[in-house]
């Protein structure tokens, strides 16, 4: 044996045996602060028994009296004293023992001394270096141990019967990066459920706060139960910072996965203000404007968050920009959805026409700011006039139809209630529901669903910021620990070309057929992807006598918007005109349509 392997030999054993007696000590530290919180309130009950006696029996000449001070002694005498006053005690003890005897002891036994001395020296070093080294055991908060101990099998048995749990009886509980774990055994009365419905005596009997998340569940084995306290999150000690490589949203705390958000879905991101909606965006509107087939919009006329995507996605944050980018959008839907091939249900999206997301930040807002905007139309004779135009029915109709048309609406608030901040036509549109913290039971219902209490999505009780319940339909009511993307790592993503329709490619490069409305006599082509227009055409054809514009909105389901548009179209390209009274007509005869 080398040198080296016998110094490493003596290190290990001394490492072994500093642990054991670390684990010793932190044992028997453990159980004397239990016998201490568990025999105190006696001393007090014998202490207020021995003022009763004084006060009956002043001169101390009755049993009375004599018993209750026995009592006092007694109890007093079975609180144990903490751990280091038992240490100071008994090396005050040993040292006046050996100041009387040491001076007999012969030079053999201090040299024997000496050496057993230095050893324990060198076994605490090397204890002190093992320990500050493992940093990957999970050590107890002050929470966990007082847990812990009252979730002891010997603890449980004591109590269980006055907190109406008489019949189960835990196992060994185990601290674990998600919380504490324990097996509970059932005898023939109880089952998981009664035990969950018995979720406030466990909670009385632990004296656990009333915040504490706590599940029970059948065990895995039969007559067995198990009950998690959720202590901790299993995200702890994970970077929670978003990089490319690590572009999940965030990691649920429960179980520990990484949790993330497909785009394609009608999203709901509400949460009060602070609670961190920018932030847990953020990861999302990366997905959404990165790669080829993928088109980010996003109004916000707030104009901060829009402001640090522009350089790769379309930000409109005026009321007028709102209605132009509302207006293209929803003629670019129609559109799609008009040469969708039979037979195909959603739109293939491609890098010609992309998928696109529409991020509405601040909803509430955007319905009353983008209500009522002025806006110049088209009167006829080259005339214009001023209208009041809102981008909510275009909104609406993306909420509706979009979703096969690839264009995802996605709808952000802090004022998350139906028609304050989630307009009552989108919310029921809604398929998948990021929720951060709200104030109210109320909010998280409009949200989460009706049904959110009751089963568990309490939105209202998340910490800030950065938590946050998903519900889609698949996921449980674990919260989830968002990743955190900063300002700058946006600002430094690389450009993309922001999306716009009159950038957009001719039908025939998304592989769909082309309607094509051909007129004699030049200008008589309508823009030949322009589902609005075609739909605008149709009803002014088929109507028996000149329509006025306001009708075709009835008329077509179209938005003010997008009719305002088509008609404008429609009027340069010569297949409408308006007569004298404002009134359009197609003029006939001339047009052929083909699809
Ligand atoms: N996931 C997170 N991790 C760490 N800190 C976060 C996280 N999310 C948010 N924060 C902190 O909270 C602050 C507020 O977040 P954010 O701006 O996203 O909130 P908000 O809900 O959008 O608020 P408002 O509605 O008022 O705009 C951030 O500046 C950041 O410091």
């Amino acid at each position: 044996m080398s040198q080296s392997q016998v110094w490493r030999t003596h290190r290990q054993y001394a490492a072994t045996a500093a642990r054991f007696t670390a684990d010793r000590w932190r044992k028997e530290a453990e159980r004397r602060s239990a016998l201490r919180a568990e025999r105190k309130p006696l001393v007090r009950d014998a202490r207020r028994a021995l003022a009763t006696a004084r006060a009956v029996d002043p001169e101390g000449v009755t049993s009375l009296r004599h018993r209750a001070e026995r009592e006092l002694r007694t109890a007093k005498r079975r609180v144990p004293d903490p751990m280091w006053l038992f240490a100071s005690k008994t090396a005050a003890a040993l040292g006046a023992a050996g100041y009387v005897w040491l001076p007999q002891v012969s030079v053999r036994v201090w040299v024997w001394s000496a050496v057993a001395v230095v050893a324990a020296v060198t076994a605490f070093a090397v204890w002190v270096a093992v320990r500050e080294r493992d940093t990957t055991g999970l050590k107890p908060t002050a929470e966990e141990s007082a847990l812990l101990k009252r979730l002891q099998p010997q603890h449980w048995r004591d109590h269980a019967e006055q907190r109406g749990l008489a019949g189960t009886l835990t196992g060994r509980p185990r601290l674990t990066e998600a919380g504490i774990v324990c097996a509970v055994r059932l005898d023939g009365t109880w089952t998981a459920t009664k035990l969950r419905g018995a979720e406030d005596h466990i909670r009385n009997l632990l004296g656990a706060r009333t915040s504490l998340r706590m599940q029970v569940k059948a065990g895995k084995q039969g007559g067995w139960a198990e009950l998690i306290l959720r202590t901790r999150s299993a995200a702890d000690g994970d970077d929670l910072t978003w990089t490319p490589e690590r572009r999940s949203l965030g990691i649920d705390t429960v179980t520990g996965e990484q949790v993330t958000v497909p785009l394609g879905e009608r999203l709901l991101i509400a949460g009060r203000s602070g609670a961190g909606k920018s932030v847990a965006s953020r990861p999302l509107l990366y997905d959404a404007s990165e790669g080829a087939t993928n088109a980010l919009v996003i109004i916000d006329l707030k104009r901060v968050e829009g402001r640090l995507w522009d350089h790769r996605a379309r930000v409109a944050s005026t009321p007028h920009e709102v209605i132009d980018v509302t207006d293209e959008l929803e003629t670019e839907m129609l559109d799609r959805l008009s040469i969708l091939p039979k037979g195909q249900d959603t739109w293939t999206p491609t890098p010609d026409r992309p998928r696109i997301t529409v991020v509405v930040d601040e909803g509430a807002e955007v319905m009353t700011a983008a209500d009522g905007v002025p806006y110049e139309v088209e009167a006829g004779e080259g005339k214009t006039r001023t209208v009041k135009r809102s981008a909510l029915p275009a909104l609406e109709s993306l909420a509706r139809m979009g979703r096969a048309a690839c264009i995802d609406l996605w709808w952000m608030t802090q004022k998350p209630t139906i028609n304050d901040g989630i307009p009552k036509q989108i919310a029921p549109q809604i398929g998948v529901s990021i929720c951060l913290a709200v104030r109210t039971p109320a909010e998280a219902r409009v949200v989460l669903g009706e049904d959110a209490q009751a089963k568990g999505w309490n939105a209202d009780e998340l910490p800030v910021p950065g938590v946050a319940l998903i519900r889609d339909g698949k996921r449980k009511p674990d919260p989830v620990k968002v990743r955190y993307m900063d300002k700058s790592v946006v600002i430094a993503l690389p450009d993309r070309t922001p999306w716009s329709r009159s950038t957009a490619p001719t039908v025939e490069a998304a592989g769909a057929p082309t309607l094509t409305l051909v007129k004699d006599t030049a200008p008589a082509t309508v823009p030949a992807t322009d589902g609005a227009a075609a739909r605008v055409l149709k009803a002014i054809e088929t109507a028996d006598e000149p329509v006025r514009q306001k009708d075709l909105v009835t008329l077509t389901g179209l938005s003010k918007g997008a009719v305002s548009k088509a008609v404008k179209a429609l009027t340069a390209s010569g297949a409408v005109v308006r007569t004298r009274d404002g009134s359009l007509t197609a003029t006939r005869g001339d047009e052929s349509a083909a699809a």
